[in-house]
């Protein structure tokens, strides 16, 4: 078992392609990180550089506090599992499973018996004697990943192994996979793309967009406290909605979040009012997911939004209603934000804000000449694009609803998230 340390790992492939950008991680022994992102961020290039069979261009892999960058992927004892059921086919399942054993020279009664181990803890022991083509494609990485853990490796590295599966079975072996290797010990890298995967397997989430470490946190953490606008908008379905709203301050009052033509207001009495204040006259980005919200018969005076039904989506269990509400909304871009550059952004700004009163009177000076003058001279922070807001809300099987129908929802403004245009969260106190 291993602790593993990425240090500010960087990897440029000839011609250019820059696939990871100052990655630092650390991974405790017998922990189950996942690493996710969509396709092309860096994740498998990540995972190879753990196993030695890639060198990063700058940085350092530590294994167990030792800089293990000179170390093959067999003194790192690194054992890989990938989707594609890598098994010999000349073998049957038991040599597979037996063949690493084997060329370590074990003695064979001693193999035997790890054998009998690895294939009872996967459910194959009664599948020894088949060859893989007579295996179904959940039984193929089962063997596989027996082959894997058979010499009780230091790190277990996994590659979308359940993504060649049928949801089902995908389902059932991410139960067993997550029981296997908290039962091991090991520590575990596992790469997907699948969100399921990641928030029902991880010990700790790793969440990359361009070959940058977004936000790295419990699954509980990372969904309820997004580091960075693309981490709010790449986990959970149905997606955030990403909202653009203008900050002003009504000093007796309240904080009111204009969106379009309509207004959330949080009390002074809120903590998280004081830090958004700051933002007066500005444009911030308000995140709704869809358990923020839910349609109400009467409006609530800064608490609601009043919109019409766009479309509907029935499935079966609740209906999914999108709602124009008169707003904009902010599209990610995939290359999302430096979360670190981002905080120390936020951290100057409130710096900046001197006494809270005097940015106040400058701002106001500004917002006078209405949200227009202050949005164009705040601008469209470059990489993010704009459409009309969708806001998604559920609909119990039962209400009735039609597209085109007026709808009051409700909105949980302790639900709320708010983030900087640029795209990083805008600290209002972790809980
Ligand atoms: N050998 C290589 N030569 C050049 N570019 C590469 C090489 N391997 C990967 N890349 C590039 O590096 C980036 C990261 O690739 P990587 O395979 O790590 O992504 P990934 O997140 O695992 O994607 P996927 O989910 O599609 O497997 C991509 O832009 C890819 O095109």
């Amino acid at each position: 078992m291993a602790r593993i340390g990425l240090r500010d790992i960087t990897k440029v492939f000839p011609g250019g392609a820059v696939a990871l950008d100052g990655v630092d991680l650390d991974i405790a022994d017998g922990e189950l990180m996942v690493l996710i992102g969509p396709s092309g961020c860096g994740k498998s290039t990540l995972l190879r550089i753990i196993a030695g069979l890639e060198t990063p261009t700058s940085g350092e892999v530590h294994l167990d506090g030792m800089d293990a960058g000179h170390l093959s992927p067999k003194e790192r004892q690194v054992a890989m599992v990938f989707q594609n059921f890598a098994l010999y086919p000349h073998m049957r399942a038991g040599e597979n499973i037996a063949f690493p054993l084997r060329i370590s020279g074990m003695d064979p009664a001693a193999q035997g018996e790890r054998i009998a181990e690895s294939a009872g803890a996967l459910g194959v022991r009664e599948l020894l004697n088949r060859w893989p083509h007579q295996l179904s494609g959940g039984q193929r990485q089962r063997v596989a990943m027996g082959r894997a853990l058979v010499r009780q490796p230091r790190l277990f590295l996994l590659d979308e192994p359940l993504s060649n599966l049928d949801s089902g079975l995908r389902a059932e072996l991410r139960a067993e996979i997550s029981g296997m290797v908290r039962s091991l010990g090991v520590t575990t890298v596992y790469v997907t793309h699948d969100q399921t995967e990641a928030l029902t397997l991880a010990d700790r989430i790793a969440v990359l967009s361009q070959g940058v470490l977004q936000d790295v946190g419990t699954a509980g953490r990372v969904y309820d406290k997004p580091a960075t606008m693309f981490v709010a908008a790449f986990l959970g379905t149905p997606r955030i909605t990403l909202l653009e709203a203008f900050v002003y301050v009504y000093l007796n009052s309240h904080i009111a979040l204009r969106i379009g033509e309509q207004q959330l207001y949080l009390p002074w009495s809120d903590p998280r009012a004081r830090e958004l204040a700051h933002y007066h006259g500005e444009a911030i980005v308000v995140g709704v997911r869809a358990e923020a919200v839910a349609p109400i018969a009467e409006p609530r005076r800064g608490q609601s939004l009043r919109g019409s039904i766009r479309h509907l989506e029935h499935h079966g269990h609740e209906s999914l209603a999108f709602i124009d509400i008169g707003a904009t909304e902010i599209d990610v871009d995939p290359d999302g934000v430096r979360p670190r550059a981002a905080a120390a952004a936020a951290r100057r700004h409130a710096r900046a804000s001197e006494s809270l009163f005097n940015r106040f009177l400058d701002k106001i000076t500004r917002t006078e000449r209405g949200p227009e003058v202050a949005q164009a001279e705040n601008g469209h922070a470059g990489r993010h694009h704009l459409r009309p807001a969708e806001l998604t809300v559920r609909l119990p099987p039962r209400v009735r609803a039609a597209s085109g129908e007026n709808i009051t929802i409700g909105v949980r403004l302790d639900m709320l998230h708010f983030f900087e245009r640029r795209g990083g969260r805008i600290d209002v106190g972790w809980r």
